[in-house]
C-alpha cells in the first residue's frame, strides 16, 4: 500500500506560485470570515501564512459571527468591485439565516479562486474555463501528481456537496472516467464503493469508509476532516482498516489539506495575471 501524502506536492505548488506571483504585480486574497468556528479560524489563519510564504497579500476581513447578511453581499460585492483585490473566499460557516451559495453570487467569477458562485460550478459543468473549488482541484492534483489514471476507470465519489462532491464529479467526468456520486440515501454504500477503482470519500464522517468498502488495489482519496477527542483531525476513512485493502491511500492530516491551500494561493496569482 503507497501512501499518498500532499506536503510535498503543496511545497512545490507554492513554490510555482511564488514565482508566478513575483513575476507580475502583486495578488491579493481577501478572505471573508463570519463566524467564531475554531476550525474554519484555523484555516484562515493557515491561508495567511501560506500566502505570506509565497509573496500574496492576504486581507482578513473579520465581520464577526453576528454579521447580517445584507452586510456580507455588500462586503463581497465591494471587494469584487476593488481592482487591488484579485481573489474573493467567502468562509464558512456562516451566521444562521446566511446563505453562501446565495451570497457567494455577489462574487465576480474572475476572482472566484474557491469557485463559490454557482455561476463558477455552471462553468465547470458545461465545461468553460472557471476556477473549480481549491479542495476537489486539490483531488485531481493528488491524482495526476501520483499518476493515477483515470481515463474509463471506475471512480466513486460520496458525498454531493456544493464544495467538493459535485464540482469533482464533473472534473473528473471531464478525464472520461466512470463517475458515481454516493450520499447520505445511497442504498449499501460499500456494495457501489467496492466497484470503484478510484474512490473519494468527502463526507465528514470519521472512519465512514472501512475495509468492507474498498475493492483491493483501488486508489482511496480522504477529503474529510473530522475534529478528534484529543484535539487531533482524523479522515472519513479508517485508515489502519483500509490501507490493508487499498494500493494507495491519503492521510489525514498531510494529503489533501495542504495541496487545498497550495492551489487557493495558486488560483489567486492565476486571477491576478487573467488578461
Ligand atoms: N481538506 C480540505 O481541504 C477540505 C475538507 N473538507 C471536509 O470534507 C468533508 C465534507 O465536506 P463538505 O462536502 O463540505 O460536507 P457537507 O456536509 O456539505 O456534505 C457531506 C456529504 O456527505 C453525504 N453524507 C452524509 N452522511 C453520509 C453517509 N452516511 N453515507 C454517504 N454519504 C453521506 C451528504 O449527503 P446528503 O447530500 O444526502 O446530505 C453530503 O452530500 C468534511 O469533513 C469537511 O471538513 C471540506 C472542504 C475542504
Ligand atoms: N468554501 C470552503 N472551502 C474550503 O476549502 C473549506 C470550507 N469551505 N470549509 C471548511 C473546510 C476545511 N478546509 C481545510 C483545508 C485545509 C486543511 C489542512 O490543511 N489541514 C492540515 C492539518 C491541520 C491540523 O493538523 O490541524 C492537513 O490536512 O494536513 C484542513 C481543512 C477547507 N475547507
Amino acid at each position: 500500500m503507497k501512501t499518498l501524502t500532499g506536503r510535498d506536492l503543496a511545497a512545490a505548488i507554492r513554490a510555482q506560485t511564488e514565482a508566478e506571483a513575483a513575476a507580475g504585480p502583486q495578488p491579493r486574497l481577501a478572505v471573508v470570515v463570519a463566524t467564531a468556528d475554531e476550525a474554519s479560524l484555523w484555516y484562515v489563519r493557515s491561508i495567511a501564512k501560506a500566502a505570506a510564504g509565497v509573496g500574496i497579500a492576504c486581507d482578513i476581513v473579520d465581520l464577526g459571527p453576528a454579521a447580517a447578511p445584507e452586510q456580507i453581499g455588500e462586503t463581497l460585492a465591494r471587494l469584487s468591485a476593488d481592482p487591488n483585490v484579485h481573489g474573493v473566499l467567502l468562509q464558512t460557516p456562516l451566521p444562521a439565516g446566511a446563505s453562501a451559495q446565495e451570497l457567494a453570487a455577489a462574487i465576480d467569477p474572475r476572482k472566484d479562486v474557491d469557485g463559490a458562485n454557482p455561476l463558477s460550478l455552471g462553468r465547470l459543468a458545461a465545461g468553460l474555463p472557471a476556477f473549480p473549488p481549491a479542495t476537489a482541484a486539490a483531488v485531481m492534483a493528488l491524482l495526476d501528481h501520483y499518476e493515477v489514471e483515470l481515463l474509463g476507470r471506475r471512480a466513486v465519489v460520496v458525498g454531493r456537496s456544493t464544495v467538493v462532491g459535485k464540482p469533482l464529479a464533473h472534473l473528473l467526468l471531464d478525464r472520461h472516467a466512470t463517475v458515481t456520486v454516493c450520499h447520505s440515501r445511497t442504498r449499501d454504500l460499500a456494495a457501489v464503493t467496492a466497484t470503484a477503482e478510484v474512490l473519494v470519500a468527502a463526507v465528514g464522517r470519521a472512519g465512514l469508509i472501512g475495509a468492507s468498502h474498498v475493492a483491493p488495489g483501488a486508489v482511496v482519496i480522504d477529503v474529510g476532516t473530522n475534529p478528534t477527542d484529543d484535539g487531533g483531525l482524523t479522515g472519513d476513512v479508517d485508515f489502519d482498516a483500509v490501507s490493508g485493502v487499498a494500493g494507495a491511500l491519503t492521510p489525514v492530516p498531510g494529503g489533501v489539506g495542504p495541496v487545498t491551500t497550495a492551489l487557493l494561493l495558486r488560483h489567486t496569482s492565476r486571477a491576478a495575471n487573467l488578461p
